[in-house]
Formats: structure tokens, C-alpha cells, sequence
């Protein structure tokens, strides 16, 4: 498959975001005209640029309004298309990008437009150039991909072709089947973008809200899938207008769009082996498009553990004694400790000072096979993690997620016991093995600007699936929190947005968090659970009393059972499927634990009851500021 994306994508100057695209790996970019105009590059020198990068010049873009309007108005734009020709000679271009006519059509007749598109497309002939025609979603009589292919066919001239792109095809709903019909020699561009299910209007959520493949909710796979089968073999580019990734950092969002694209390419070779069958080789030799394949994966079979770096570890050891965690021993050569509770293993890491306050650096999931989960992560250009090991260690293979989290992919057992754990020396009695105790999610905050780069990060890299993303109600903000989880639930991950307030500087220092994460483990008994941690001596979040009086009064409970809820700082929450009760602890640098118990079959986190966390938590900062 032939990659690309469009220079609107990018922050920064034309040189810039062409060598940033260099950099990810495309072979070509779509040159918006925009970013010529606003450069001081001559078209000879961006030629040039382009040809010593690597780089294809595969699409000049957008020529605006020129169909279905008066023959004055026609002329007139038959002279700026020549213009635009002629520039594209000079540029080494052979295709440039017409949308449908938004703000000048007056006459709404497909005959005229025919011929109108005709005149177009003998013109650009004279000058080499090949007319790709767009349906844009709000084009004023054009505005259906199946209309402007239509068109083409009317012309039926060598110069004219359609340019298909998802987003004009998928916000409007129009079945993608159609697009198998396509002859593919009248198929001259291919854009993907993705973007999040919004009701707004169509030119604002086009605008502003597209994303990368995989980082919103269209089945691009299935439209890649009809594209391929009509025999398409040009580029895939990317063109995604979105607020974020125009002033985030350049190369960063450049391996962000094409991690998008390898993915993509999988799973869209991964749908048509599925549906025509064969092997996965099958559709090359059927269809013209070559499609790479990804190391394939199985789903992650549960954490392995959980990673928290710090300086000062008393009070991160004091919190884990309190929660019932045995230290289970230093590790023989690295400043490690581990502490267990059950099958939730922690791992308190002393070795990197570059992290003061204790906070979430890794996490360690089960694997089928870390050699091939870690392959198809780097082959998704995810930053590997060094990590020194030992003879006779295992040997840990990690990937860096977009927050700086280390990933590391660990090798599952059946009974979900860890190899590793006998690295480490002695430790406290663990108590009874057969205490049930898992981690049963994390959840880390995610800079706004690197949020959908992680949404594709781990439903890409670690196969996890995103659900329809929440907007809880904090202080700080709405925080928009985005569940990311395995098919069997084994594993939960759950991104919410970091408060703007404590992210610091725009990318931060690298490594170094600011904002609040938690780890929740599960239990089967909370009730006994959190009794046994407050004779410990453990601090919980304290929860307001009007908490307690909202919860009567929507689930009228027990009074027995609300006593106990209120003694005990403990959140309810319940469902068609079940109940689930939690509470959290108190917050240790950027950290704090969360324990849960789930009764039936409820599947859910107490949404409900993420604001009063928040309000409880950002009141607890506040007072310790003023102290
Ligand atoms: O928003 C626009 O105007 C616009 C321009 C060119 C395109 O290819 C497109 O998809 C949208
Ligand atoms: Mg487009």
C-alpha cells in the first residue's frame, strides 16, 4: 500500500512537515496549497526537498468552486485551473485534488456540470495533469461520492477521476458497497480519516474533529476493503483536519499518523482474508493492492504487574501495608521491591531518581508470546524501552506508550503467577494463597495533545478495544475518560483526560508526571477488605455525607448496609447486571490506590461516582497547598 498524508495534518513550516514525514516513513504527501503559498520555498526548491527526502508529490490540493456555475464564471475558472497547471509543472505534480462546488454553484444540472467537468479535464490533459473530482459532504448540489462518480463517468475522459475520502463518504452514512463497482482506472485518489460519532454539523466536525485511523469510531477497514476490491492501487492518505495535531509537536504526530496507516493496512488485509477467504496472502493475488501484515497477537490474558517509581518510598509502603500488600522481597541486583497481594503484584522501583514523588512508570501485561507482541508493537513504531537484565533473568521486552508509561509484554502462565517473582529475596509471609486479589484496572491521565495518539497506541499495539468514550465532571473540568479494554475484561486500562492545571509545561519533562493515576485491585470481599485496612490505619478518601443521602434516595438501600457504606468511606454503584462497591486511598505523589469488588455480572467502573472523586481529590490538593 502506498502511504501518505496531507500537509494540513502537521504543525509547522512546509520544510518542516516534509521532513517529518520523511522521518515517520511515507512515501508521499498530499501539498496543501496553503502551505506553498505561506512558504519561501520556490516550487523548484519544494520539488527538490521532495525528491531528496524520498519523498512523492502525489496530490496538489483543494481547487475550490469550480463546477455548475454561469460560462463567465466557467472561463474564469478554466484560467486559475491553468494557472494551477502550471504551477504543478514546475512542482513535478501530476494530480490535484477538485471538491465540489460550495459557494459560487448556481445552476444545478448534471448535464452542464458534465460538461463543465469535461472542459476541465481536456484542459488539465493539455498540461499533463490528471483532475481528481471530490464530493465534499456539504457540497451544494455535489455532495455524495456516488454523484461525483457519476460525473466522472459521464465525462468519461482519461484527465478526470474520482477522489474518494471517508470522511465525506462515512459522516454523510452512504454505504461504501457501491465503491466495489468503481472501474479503477476511474479511481485516482484515496483519502482515509477517521473521526468520533458527533452530532454537529458536517463542516465543523470535518474541520476540527477528525482523527487518525483507529483513534475514531468509522469502520475504515470496511471501506478500505471495498476500495481494494475494485482494484485500487494508489495512494492512502491521510488528510485529517484536527485542533490538536496543528499545534502539537510535528514529528511526533507524523509517527502518530502513520502508525494509523500500518494498522489500518492489517486490518483491512485482515478483513478481506476473512471475507474472500484464503490465506492471508490470498487478496494479492486477487486485487492489485498489496496490503503488509502485522505479527498477529492474541488478546493480553491479564496485568502482569504494576510499575511505581520513587525516591521516597515510605509512604508508598506504608499505604501498600495498610492495604494488606506482604513485601515479597528485594530483587538480587536492581533497586526493586515487590509487594503482592494475591495475583496484583506492585513494583516499587528505586533505581531512577528522575521521578521524585511517586508515580505509575510501567505496566506489565501477560502475553502469549513477548517476542511477537513486542515485534508488532515496534513494527507499529512504538519507542523500545531498554532494560538491562542480568544472565538468568527474564528477559523483559518493552515498548514506550505516548504518555512515557513503560509497556512491557511478559510472558503468561497458566495460573497466572509471575516467573520473574523469583528474582526477588526474601520477603514476608504473603498470607493465604488462595486470597483472591487482581489488578482489575489502571488508570492513567493522558495529555489533551497526546490522547488519541494513545487510544490508537493500545487498540493498535496491545489489541485493547476502546468503548464510547465519558465526560465526568471534576473541578478541573469535564474530564473525558475513555475505557480501553480486552473482549473477557482480563484487562482494563482506563485514559482520562489529564486537568490542564497539572500538566505543566506543554510536553512536560520527559518521564515525569504531575497528575493523579491509580491502580485498582479487585476483591471478593471489600466490606471485610477495607475493615481490615482502616485497623491498619489506612487513610481513605473521605466521602461527603450528601453522597450517602443521593445514594439512599436513588437505590434505597439496606440501612445496614449504608451504615456500613458511610463508616467506611465506601462507593456503591449498581446495574441491570450487578453491583460494584469501591473506595480509594488517599493520594501518594501522583498515585493512589482504588479497590473494587464487582457481584455479578456488573461490567461498569461507578461512573456515577468519578465526580465525588474528583471533587474529593482536588479539595485534598487544595488543602495541602494552602498548608
Ligand atoms: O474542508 C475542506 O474544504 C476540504 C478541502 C479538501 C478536501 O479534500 C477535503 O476533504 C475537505
Ligand atoms: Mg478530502
Amino acid at each position: 500500500m502506498r502511504t501518505g498524508v496531507a500537509t494540513v495534518c502537521l504543525s509547522g513550516t512546509l520544510r518542516e512537515k516534509m521532513q517529518a514525514c520523511a522521518i515517520a516513513g511515507f512515501d508521499g504527501i498530499e501539498l496543501f496549497e496553503q502551505d506553498l503559498i505561506t512558504s519561501p520555498l520556490s516550487p523548484e526548491d519544494v520539488r527538490a526537498l521532495a525528491a531528496d527526502l524520498g519523498l512523492g508529490l502525489d496530490l496538489y490540493q483543494p481547487f475550490r468552486d469550480f463546477d455548475s456555475v454561469p460560462e463567465d464564471l466557467l472561463r474564469e475558472n478554466l484560467r486559475r485551473a491553468e494557472a494551477k497547471f502550471r504551477l504543478m509543472s514546475r512542482l513535478g505534480m501530476d494530480t490535484i485534488l477538485v471538491c465540489s462546488n460550495v459557494a459560487t454553484a448556481q445552476i444545478d444540472d448534471d448535464g452542464l456540470r458534465a460538461e463543465q467537468l469535461a472542459r476541465l479535464a481536456r484542459l488539465a490533459g493539455e498540461h499533463g495533469v490528471k483532475v481528481a473530482y471530490e464530493a465534499l459532504a456539504w457540497g451544494k448540489y455535489v455532495n455524495d461520492y456516488e454523484h461525483a462518480h457519476r460525473l466522472v463517468e459521464m465525462v468519461d475522459h482519461p484527465n478526470l477521476g474520482t477522489c474518494l475520502d471517508s470522511f465525506h463518504i462515512l459522516s454523510r452514512d452512504w454505504d461504501t458497497a457501491p465503491i466495489e463497482a468503481f472501474r479503477p482506472e476511474k479511481i485516482f485518489f484515496v483519502q482515509v480519516a477517521d473521526a468520533p460519532r458527533l452530532s454537529m454539523d458536517v463542516l465543523s466536525w470535518s474541520r476540527h474533529h477528525r482523527v487518525f485511523p483507529g483513534e475514531g469510531q468509522f469502520d475504515l477497514a470496511k471501506f478500505m476493503a471495498h476500495v481494494v476490491r475494485a482494484g485500487y492501487s494508489g495512494p492512502v492518505s491521510l488528510e485529517v483536519f484536527n485542533d490538536v495535531f496543528r499545534q502539537s509537536d510535528v514529528d511526533r504526530t507524523a509517527v502518530d499518523a502513520m502508525r494509523s496507516l500500518i494498522w489500518l493496512e492489517e486490518q483491512s488485509a485482515r478483513r478481506l482474508t476473512v471475507q474472500d477467504g484464503g490465506a492471508p496472502a490470498a487478496h494479492r493475488r486477487r486485487h492489485p493492492m498489496e496490503l503488509a501484515t502485522l505479527p498477529r497477537v492474541p488478546e493480553t490474558t491479564g496485568f502482569d504487574f504494576a510499575e511505581v517509581k520513587a525516591d521516597d518510598t515510605a509512604g508508598l509502603e506504608t499505604l501498600l501495608g495498610q492495604l494488606g500488600f506482604a513485601f515479597a522481597g528485594r530483587h538480587r541486583t536492581k533497586d526493586v521491591q515487590l509487594w503482592t497481594l494475591g495475583q496484583a503484584r506492585v513494583i516499587i522501583n528505586e533505581q531512577a531518581p528522575s521521578q521524585a514523588e511517586p508515580a505509575i512508570a510501567a505496566l506489565g501485561f501477560d502475553v502469549d508470546s513477548p517476542v511477537l507482541a513486542s515485534a508488532r508493537a515496534q513494527q507499529l513504531k512504538a519507542p523500545v524501552v531498554p532494560r538491562t537484565v542480568q544472565a538468568d533473568e527474564e528477559m523483559f521486552q518493552g515498548v514506550a506508550a505516548p504518555d512515557s508509561t513503560e509497556i512491557f509484554l511478559c510472558q503468561a502462565s497458566p495460573d497466572g503467577t509471575a516467573a520473574w517473582t523469583h528474582e526477588f529475596g526474601e520477603g514476608q509471609d504473603a498470607g493465604p494463597t488462595s486470597l483472591y486479589a487482581v489488578i482489575d484496572h489502571v488508570n492513567l491521565a493522558q495529555p489533551w495533545q497526546h490522547f488519541d495518539e494513545a487510544v490508537l497506541f493500545y487498540t493498535s499495539a496491545l489489541a485493547l478495544e476502546p468503548a464510547p468514550f465519558a465526560e465526568v465532571p471534576s473541578p478541573t473540568g469535564l474530564v473525558r475518560s475513555q475505557v480501553m479494554q480486552t473482549s473477557d475484561r482480563a484487562v482494563r486500562l482506563v485514559l482520562n483526560l489529564a486537568p490542564i492545571v497539572q500538566q505543566g509545561a506543554p510536553d512536560g519533562a520527559p518521564g515525569r508526571k504531575s497528575y493523579q493515576e491509580h491502580i485498582a485491585v479487585a476483591v471478593d470481599d471489600l466490606v471485610a477488605m477495607a475493615r481490615a485496612a482502616k485497623e491498619r490505619g489506612l487513610e481513605f478518601l473521605p466521602i461527603p455525607a450528601n453522597y450517602y443521602e443521593d445514594l439512599d434516595a436513588r437505590f434505597s438501600l439496606e440501612p445496614d448496609f449504608l451504615a456500613t457504606l458511610r463508616e467506611l468511606d465506601l462507593l456503591y454503584d449498581r446495574d441491570g447486571e450487578g453491583e460494584f462497591l469501591h473506595f480509594y486511598t488517599a493520594t501518594v505523589g501522583s498515585v493512589f490506590f482504588e479497590v473494587v469488588e464487582r457481584r455479578g455480572g456488573y461490567d461498569g467502573y461507578g461512573a456515577a461516582n468519578a465526580p465525588v472523586r474528583h471533587a474529593v481529590q482536588y479539595d485534598a490538593r487544595q488543602s495541602r497547598g494552602v498548608a
